[in-house]
């Protein structure tokens, strides 16, 4: 089935500049610091996700880069301006969708989305944008009784209804159902091919997965690694994974396995091999395990080799799912 199109956007110059420069950026609450030295750097047609716990300073980057704060020390440029200094110049070329949205609540969405169009010189067709992101709807119902995700979808389309060069998004997908969900990750695939650079902040490991080209880990206030998701996953120890029954008694594949690899049932129902030296989860040890299954009289599902997952590196170097959970 062919994909809807976002309406109007044209690759609009290709440059390769970045789009947001961001250098030991501080900004503090009070005796917190949110923003602690933090460097990012965030181009055209690409997807740039920052990854963090709670509390790790992610919308407060997005509202220092959007002028809605200001920073204590550091560099800011935003498309080469200075978002607090040049924040008129600014507004028209760059999208942003807050948490807390910001939409009047009495007018009724559709209006919202004209309104905010209007604002622009060059605005997408608003009935397209609509129809793509399923605005239509629910566009005569006032924003006040919106669902939440059908208000994220229509603070999304605000966001980019002026064809932004750099949008902002602080988790965009937060709070929908896995249709819109799709919609809007296909949305921002589109404003990427379309050259806009994408700043996205979200906990959603496959969002980060699925759409960024660079991912920047944020604890504490500090950028803690960034790259590619291959380039962030690919260290470490290979790993043979596979789902069965719960609570198989592995001594028998621990015997049959050499002592290059480990293995576990790392959670009921889950088990891994991991090489304990590279190369050492071979075709071999694939075999093995999965004849092993089958002597349980198991099917193993999921079986893939792999290195660790973007939610592993992330949970290590942010501090572990406590961090998250705080
Ligand atoms: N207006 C404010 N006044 C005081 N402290 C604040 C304010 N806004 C944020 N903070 C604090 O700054 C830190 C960073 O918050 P921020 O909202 O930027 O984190 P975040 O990474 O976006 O978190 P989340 O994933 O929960 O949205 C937190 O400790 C938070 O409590």
């Amino acid at each position: 089935m062919a994909r809807p199109r976002l309406p109007g956007v044209q690759n609009p110059r290709g440059e390769e500049a970045a789009a947001l420069e961001v250098r030991g950026l501080v900004k503090r609450y009070g005796r917190l610091t949110a923003l602690d030295g933090l460097d990012l750097v965030a181009r055209r047609g690409e997807v740039t996700a920052v990854l963090g716990p709670n509390g790790a300073g992610k919308t407060t980057l997005v509202e220092c880069c959007t002028g809605l704060r200001r920073a204590d020390s550091g560099h800011l440029s935003v498309l080469g301006l200075d978002p607090r200094r040049d924040g008129r110049a600014l507004s028209s070329r760059t999208g942003v969708l807050l948490q807390d949205g910001g939409l009047p609540g009495g007018a009724p969405a559709l209006a919202v989305l004209r309104l905010v169009a209007a604002q622009h010189a060059r605005p997408m067709d608003v009935d397209a944008l609509a129809a793509l992101l399923g605005i239509d709807g629910f566009g005569r119902t006032s924003v006040r009784r919106l669902s939440g995700g059908q208000r994220q979808r229509l603070a999304l389309a605000c966001a980019v209804v002026g064809r932004p060069e750099l949008a902002f998004l602080d988790e965009p997908s937060t709070g929908l159902d896995p249709h819109a969900r799709a919609v809007v990750w296909d949305l921002l695939e589109q404003l990427r091919a379309a050259g806009v650079a994408v700043l996205l902040t979200t906990h959603s490991m496959a969002e980060a997965e699925r759409l960024a080209d660079a991912v920047v880990v944020v604890r504490e206030g500090r950028a803690v690694a960034s790259g590619t998701v291959t380039q962030l996953t690919s260290s470490g120890p290979e790993v043979l994974r596979f789902g069965a029954p719960a609570h198989l008694p592995l001594d028998g594949l621990r015997a049959a396995l050499p002592t290059t690899v480990t293995t576990d049932e790392t959670a009921p129902g889950r088990y891994e091999v991991t090489a304990l030296r590279p190369g050492a989860v071979d075709p071999q040890v694939v075999a093995t395990a999965a004849s092993w299954c089958a002597a349980q009289g198991v099917l193993p599902e999921g079986l893939v080799v792999g290195r660790r997952s973007l939610e592993e590196v992330v949970l290590e170097l942010t501090g572990g799912p406590s961090q998250w959970a705080a």
